[in-house]
């Protein structure tokens, strides 16, 4: 979206405020300026970021004398300097605003139930969490404390103007790399500093570094949680004993489509590479799964029948417990174009391959769920979302790293690669492969566990090799899904399963169909 269009939009969000267009652009200036020119943390919800430091800089005028911190900026207007620095004890009072551009508290009370009102009207209340529209109760005490111990004088401002800078972190550079691996989260450096005694709103803009196709922001409106350490990667990458096998020779020609060009959906008679999928593609010309198609793969997973699994004679999931494997679901796979195909990457049989195209944003979960992931814009059902990237392990070596692990360290974030095992030889543990997320891993990492009725589901998808003791495991909407709302996908536990060697989580998914209602805490990992 153009810059142009981009202001007019925020314009319009804010006309439904009634805040005056002179004034927000001023605004929404500084705050590109901040932000280095990312629109991201400025139009998520519903550019929560832009209203909250109009108002905020409304109460400055009114409290501390702001114009102070326009000089030393060397701006033409006013900073909105508590963007980040929320619920600050230090907030002061000032003599120096002057009446004409000061709002009074009970304006901006007004102000602010009418941000509220305008929520409901639009029939989002429910999406935007209110804790992100409004500053939580304790802020708003805070902000109305001033007392004459608390004037600041104008080096304190320009101190405070500094701090401003320091709250929000911006991790918007392009990295060049081709790896698609950045290991920014772990970089001292490019951690957000957070002003001592003060709560900031953290934000990393892009914690992809560049790596995708699009930027996804991180935020923490609380300012007080740790960021996570893991290093982000837009690919799996072998960790080290896993054996995958991509080589063109194990393509046959038989199974690609070296004859197509262009589009291969735009065929009447679907490809070779559509088999896989009962000889009609796995997409539609939209780029969303076909309906039929989903519908199979969730009911398969919501209804399983005994016929869908297979059963290990030695499970390599069940070392501790040999003589008992609990069966491993035979899952319904995508096959892409590739390599040895004829179409180009515009293809609409090559969704997963392409990467992540929808605004997302990781930020701190109310629910005491850690971090979740967000989508900003609607999804409609059957849209590809991301894929679960991580690093390939060998069964042996994540028993290995977990038994090595303790607290946190815990490795809450492998999925197991088995949605194959039933066509194939049963595997060894040297063998059976699994994605581990905990240091190396994309923003799926961060998308929590619901019981049954998540918005995503994680379908198999074959790209590079036929060979499926390695796939891709991506995620799609299990149905239409709001900007705004916490995506979730159920990572199938079995919460009654009390001899699972990982302890894990007690579920707060809030599900009515939760499976962990009638029990402490129990097992397990994804
Ligand atoms: C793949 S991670 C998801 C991201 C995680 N919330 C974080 O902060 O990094 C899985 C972990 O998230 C937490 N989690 C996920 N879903 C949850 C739920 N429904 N209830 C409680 N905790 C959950 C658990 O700690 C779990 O081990």
């Amino acid at each position: 979206m153009a810059r142009r269009e981009r202001a007019d939009k925020a314009f319009n969000a804010t006309r439904a405020l009634n805040l005056p267009d002179k004034e927000v652009k001023l605004v929404l200036k500084h705050l590109l300026k901040l932000f280095d020119n990312n629109w991201e943390p400025i139009e998520a919800e519903d550019y929560r970021a832009l209203i909250d430091a109009y108002f905020e800089l409304k109460e400055d005028k009114g409290k501390d004398g702001c114009e102070n911190a326009v000089v030393e900026h060397g701006e033409s207007s006013s900073l909105p300097r508590r963007l980040s620095l929320r619920g600050q004890e230090d907030q002061v009072s000032s003599t120096k605003g002057s009446a004409s551009q000061v709002s009074s508290p009970k304006e901006n009370a007004k102000r602010k139930r009418v941000w509220e009102n305008a929520v409901v009207e639009h029939g989002e209340s429910c999406r935007l969490p209110k804790q992100l529209c409004l500053r939580d109760p304790e802020d708003r005490a805070s902000s109305t404390k001033g007392s004459a111990s608390q004037v600041s004088s104008p080096k304190e401002n320009k101190k405070r103007i500094v701090s401003l800078q320091q709250g929000v972190t911006f991790l918007n550079k392009r990295d060049s790399s081709s790896s698609g691996c950045s290991n920014s989260c772990k970089k001292p450096e490019q951690q957000p500093v957070t002003c001592e005694k003060k709560r900031s709103i953290q934000i990393i803009s892009d914690i992809t570094k560049g790596t995708e196709n699009v930027q996804i922001s991180l935020v923490d409106a609380t300012g007080k949680k740790q960021l996570p350490k893991f290093t982000y990667m837009r690919d799996n990458i072998i960790y080290q004993a896993a054996y995958v096998h991509i080589s063109l020779a194990r393509l046959a020609d038989e199974d690609c489509c070296s004859g197509c060009s262009g589009d291969c959906l735009s065929v009447p008679i679907p490809c070779a590479c559509a088999q896989e999928t009962n000889g009609e593609f796995a997409y539609t010309a939209e780029g969303q799964l076909r309906e039929e198609f989903l519908k199979a793969c969730m009911s398969m997973k919501l209804e399983p029948q005994e016929d869908h699994f297979v059963y290990c004679l030695v499970c390599p999931l069940e070392r501790s417990k040999p003589e008992k494997c609990k069966g491993h679901m035979v899952r319904k796979f995508i096959k892409e174009c590739w390599r040895k195909c004829g179409c180009n990457m515009q293809c609409g049989n090559r969704v997963v391959q392409r990467g992540i195209t929808c605004k997302l944003q990781v930020f701190w979960t109310r629910e005491g769920k850690g971090w979740g992931v967000k989508t900003l814009q609607d999804l409609p059902k059957g849209t590809f979302v991301c894929e679960y990237v991580g690093e390939i392990l060998t069964n042996t070596e994540l028993f290995e790293r977990n038994s090595k692990a303790s607290g946190d360290e815990r490795h809450t974030y492998p999925v197991t690669l088995d949605a194959d095992w039933g066509s194939e030889k049963i595997l060894k543990d040297e063998e059976a492969l699994c994605l581990d997320a905990t240091f190396c891993g994309n923003v799926a990492r961060f998308i929590n566990h619901r019981c049954f009725d998540a918005s995503l589901i994680d379908i198999p998808v074959e790209v590079e090799t036929p060979d499926r003791h390695y796939y891709h495991l991506a995620l799609f909407t299990t149905r239409d899904v709001k900007a705004s709302e916490e995506l979730t996908w159920d990572y199938g536990l079995d919460f009654n399963d009390h001899e699972h060697p990982i302890k894990a989580f007690k579920c707060s998914c809030g599900s009515k169909f939760c499976r962990d209602q009638k029990r402490p805490a129990v097992q397990v990992s994804l």
